[in-house]
């Protein structure tokens, strides 16, 4: 039977402290709302004593909660204890979480107290707070660069005191793993009592190691950790809620505990926050990063697309994304380029067929950072295509475009060898240009997309415009290149509608 490994979310309290990062009292109920329907156990919902908007925002979070336990932290000092009982009283579950520095350095130099007064106030900090509630939570800050012995005394005195909780932080993420983990085993195994209380850990990430510091403490004994949406938090973050709570399901092999967390909520959660905070989540981020199930090369795609596992040791489905993703691009190969035809429903006659869609496939993947399906489209359709005559050709083309004044462009087309002019106004050059090549043409397409890359560097670049162009359901891309992006942009033009010329010419026989 495995133990419960108890999740505690402090994105609303240590996330918060990210500079930036403030909510609202509304926008902290909602991610508490969802943190609740992820199945967290503990929400510490903020420090009621630092402000009277975080105490309202507490107490509206322990208001709003059913399922999970609210806390409330306070420095050891009996006004801020009477804040957070204050702020918790509303929860169906409330949680005092009171923390004094234990380190020399924290003693010394901040505290300027000796470490015996330290021990004092805790115990007297642990005594006010339950007044107020059953449920303590004692944290010597600093823990990680505090001695030992030191740690053993407070942490037994709080026990004593009737702490339920020891969280032990490695505020300035200073440990390593290994150090870590044997830190908790020996506290576990040097306090008397140690098993009255539940050890917790509360890590942050500044040498990137918050969650290998978390688990290596779990795997000591720790059934509490202390994490955030994201690895949000004070300076590089906290531990992220969803890395632990995913090396410690997905590695049931080796750990003796589990979370009663609901994964599918991971994804919704890290939008939510990511949201509401406007942190951007890095693609690369693990579990909720935009790419952590993407597969972009061609040996990857084909293993996944024979047998998941051999690229994915968890299911995109599990931790909230509809599905996991093969991105096509450069480093794709022909085995995934058929799969996503079959996908688009686009059927290719023959293997020469393929072999040449896929070329052109690569040509552009050269060009482009990631190939969409409408690309797919538009290449299969330029290989049926490839033997179509040019039936529009730019002639000349000259705009005006000026401060205060309509751009204007007046263009001159060969259609079918007779030269047409044309002019019109338009939003921005481009704009005018290609309203003008409608003067004549008079295609009625529509345009999807219309994209600029310089294929040299420097002010005098060859920009290459890509102008995407969609007609009674088929799609097709056009290219263009010129110093002069406005004429690139022409040409583009031009080089889709002629894609669709033998279609055009049946809808505008007098053109
Ligand atoms: C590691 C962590 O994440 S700890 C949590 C950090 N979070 C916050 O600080 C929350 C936001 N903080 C605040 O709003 C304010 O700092 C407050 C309201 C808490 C305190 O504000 P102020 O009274 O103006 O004090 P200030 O912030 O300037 O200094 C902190 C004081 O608390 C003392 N202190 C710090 N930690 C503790 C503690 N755990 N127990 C008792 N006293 C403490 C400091 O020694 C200092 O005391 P001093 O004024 O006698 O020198
Ligand atoms: C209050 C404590 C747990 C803390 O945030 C830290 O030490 O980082």
């Amino acid at each position: 039977m495995k133990s419960k490994l108890i999740i505690f979310d402090t994105t609303l309290r240590d996330g918060e402290q990210s500079p930036g990062a403030s909510m609202t009292k509304e926008e902290k109920v909602r991610i508490a709302r969802q943190l609740e329907r992820m199945r967290v156990d503990v929400i510490e919902a903020g420090f009621p004593a630092a402000s009277n908007g975080d105490f309202e925002s507490v107490k509206a979070v322990a208001a709003s909660i059913k399922d999970s336990t609210v806390c409330g932290l306070a420095r050891a000092l009996e006004r801020d204890i009477e804040r957070a009982g204050e702020a918790i009283k509303p929860a169906v579950s409330g949680r005092i979480h009171t923390f004094i520095a234990t380190s020399p350095i924290h003693m010394e130099k901040k505290l300027r107290m000796s470490p015996d007064q330290v021990v004092e106030q805790a115990v007297k900090a642990v005594k006010w707070a339950r007044k107020w509630t059953d449920n303590v939570e004692f944290s010597p800050e600093d823990a990680g660069r505090s001695e030992t012995d030191f740690l053993c005394r407070i942490l037994e005195a709080v026990i004593e005191a009737g702490a339920t909780t020891l969280n032990i932080p490695d505020t300035v993420g200073y440990n390593l793993p290994q150090q870590f983990g044997s830190l908790i085993a020996t506290l576990r195994e040097r306090i008397p009592n140690s098993d009255k209380a539940i050890f917790s850990v509360h890590c942050h990430n500044d040498l990137g190691l918050a969650v290998a510091n978390s688990l290596s403490a779990v795997l000591a004994g720790a059934r509490q950790v202390e994490c955030t949406i994201n690895g949000l938090g004070e300076r590089a973050g906290n531990a992220s809620l969803e890395e632990i709570v995913m090396a410690v399901r997905t590695r049931q092999d080796i750990f003796t505990c589990d979370t009663g967390i609901d994964t599918t909520q991971i994804v919704p959660a890290s939008r939510l926050v990511s949201g509401i905070t406007g942190f951007a989540v890095q693609p690369n981020k693990a579990i909720v990063g935009a790419n952590a199930f993407a597969h972009e090369s061609g040996i990857h795609q084909d293993g996944v697309l024979k047998h998941r596992e051999t690229y994915e040791i968890m299911r995109a489905e599990d931790v909230g994304w509809s599905a996991n993703k093969m991105v096509m691009g450069k480093h794709s190969g022909r085995n995934a380029f058929r799969s996503r035809l079959v996908e688009l429903g686009i059927e290719l006659d023959s293997e020469e067929a393929l072999n040449a869609a896929f070329a052109r496939f690569k040509d552009l993947a050269d060009k482009k950072h990631e190939i969409f399906d409408e690309d797919i489209h538009a290449l299969v359709s330029d290989e049926e295509q490839a033997m179509v005559k040019e039936q529009f050709k730019l002639v000349s083309l000259r705009v005006c475009s000026e401060t205060g004044e309509t751009p204007h462009a007046q263009v001159t087309i060969s259609d079918g060898g007779k030269e047409k002019p044309a002019e019109a106004d338009g939003g921005g050059p481009v704009d005018a240009s290609f309203k003008a090549i409608e003067v004549i043409v008079k295609s009625g397409t529509e345009l999807l997309l219309y994209s600029v890359n310089n294929i040299t560097s420097g002010t005098d670049a060859q920009g290459e415009v890509t102008v995407r162009l969609s007609k009674g359901g088929r799609i097709v891309n056009g290219q263009g290149a010129d110093t002069d992006i406005v004429i690139a942009s022409a040409k583009a033009y031009l080089n889709a509608l002629n894609k669709l010329a033998g279609k055009l010419e049946r809808m505008n026989p007098q053109v």
